[in-house]
């Protein structure tokens, strides 16, 4: 008896998690066809990119993968067409910690790509244990996760604006609001730790959305921020080993899968009823309340100004 009682709790505890997503996880119920459009999704040879990508393949979209790694990105669109049927998939090489590799890429999408409907910023690290910098000095996590798409979305505008109406999507996470951005210390030089980099460079998505979708006002281009909820990804496996560990096992039972994870950016790129609320910050395939942080207007702005000048974004 005690072992039937045994097995019985050990079932509801792996079954009634799932269950409990299964509930709470919002799925974009548009079935909006993509055909004629051009999508570029930044890390998506795997995980949440990888799953966005293919939703936007399903529904006939160009999808260009922009990946860091050619061979894992050439296997990812032979994957997708394989899948979908869609032979309209390719991909770029792109480093979103390199804004050189980042100028290169958009100077090649605007040289070859007639249009551009939806940019999907993806591409995502967990800060590294210790403070890691790039070839120009700047702090890996916030170079990898938010300058780069500031720079590329930035380099990528006057295209996104002759395709209108088009809409670029910031990938962020819930752990934005457990940080106030230290905008005297954007490359972390002061005080380090991993939480600091991913959580501050998660809130600069979510201001970076604020201010641009201020100065697209009215310009037939929208901007979303959306958190994904805690995905069962590599994101983990560069974790400390027994952290990701730890992260691999619970994910099993309480994470969700990268194609529910990737459901609010789906919605936020394709459903009309997101139509008039660019700027807004997204989960669950419905709007979110703002954070503190993320209600001011002010620090949105002066992030936006030293945005500009780290990325060189007027030297052109
Ligand atoms: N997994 C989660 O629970 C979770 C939760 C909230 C937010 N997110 C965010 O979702 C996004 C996708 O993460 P994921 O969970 O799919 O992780 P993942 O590790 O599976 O995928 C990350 C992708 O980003 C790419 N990438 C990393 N550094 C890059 C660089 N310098 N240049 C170009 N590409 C680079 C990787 O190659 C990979 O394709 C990230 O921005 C992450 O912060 C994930």
């Amino acid at each position: 008896m005690e072992m039937l009682i045994s097995v019985v709790i050990a079932c509801l505890i792996a079954v009634l998690p799932k269950l409990y997503m299964k509930l709470i996880i919002g799925v974009c119920k548009s079935n909006a066809d993509l055909s004629g459009k051009t999508a570029i999704v930044t890390g998506a040879n795997t995980g949440l990119g990888y799953a966005t990508a293919l939703c936007f393949a399903r529904r006939h979209a160009r999808v260009i993968l922009a990946c860091q790694n050619a061979e894992k990105a050439e296997k990812a669109v032979m994957k997708i067409q394989k899948t979908t049927g869609n032979q309209n998939i390719t991909y770029k090489v792109i480093d979103t910690s390199d804004l050189a590799s980042v100028r290169k890429f958009a100077q090649q999408i605007i040289q070859e790509e007639k249009h551009l409907e939806i940019l999907v910023n993806n591409a995502g690290i967990a800060g590294p244990f210790r403070r890691h910098t790039t070839k120009k000095n700047m702090e890996l996590t916030m170079a990898t996760n938010y300058f780069g798409h500031f720079l590329l979305t930035n380099l990528l505008l006057d295209l996104l604006k002759k395709s209108s109406p088009s809409r670029i999507i910031n990938v962020s996470s819930s752990v934005h609001r457990w940080i106030k951005l230290d905008l005297s210390d954007l490359m972390l030089k002061n005080f380090y730790n991993m939480h600091k980099a991913y959580a501050s460079s998660k809130l600069a998505m979510v201001l970076f959305t604020k201010e641009l979708s201020k100065r697209l006002k009215d310009q037939g281009v929208s901007v979303y921020s959306v958190e994904p909820g805690t995905v069962r990804t590599d994101f983990f496996n560069k974790f400390p080993p027994v952290m990701s560990e730890i992260f691999r096992v619970i994910g099993v039972f309480y994470f969700r899968s990268p194609e529910e994870g990737a459901q609010t950016a789906v919605h936020c790129a394709v459903a009309d009823d997101v139509i008039g609320l660019s700027g807004h910050h997204f989960a669950e395939c419905a709007i979110m309340e703002d954070c503190a942080q993320a209600k001011d207007a002010g620090i949105a702005k002066k992030l936006w100004e030293q945005s500009e000048q780290i990325c060189g974004l007027n030297e052109n």
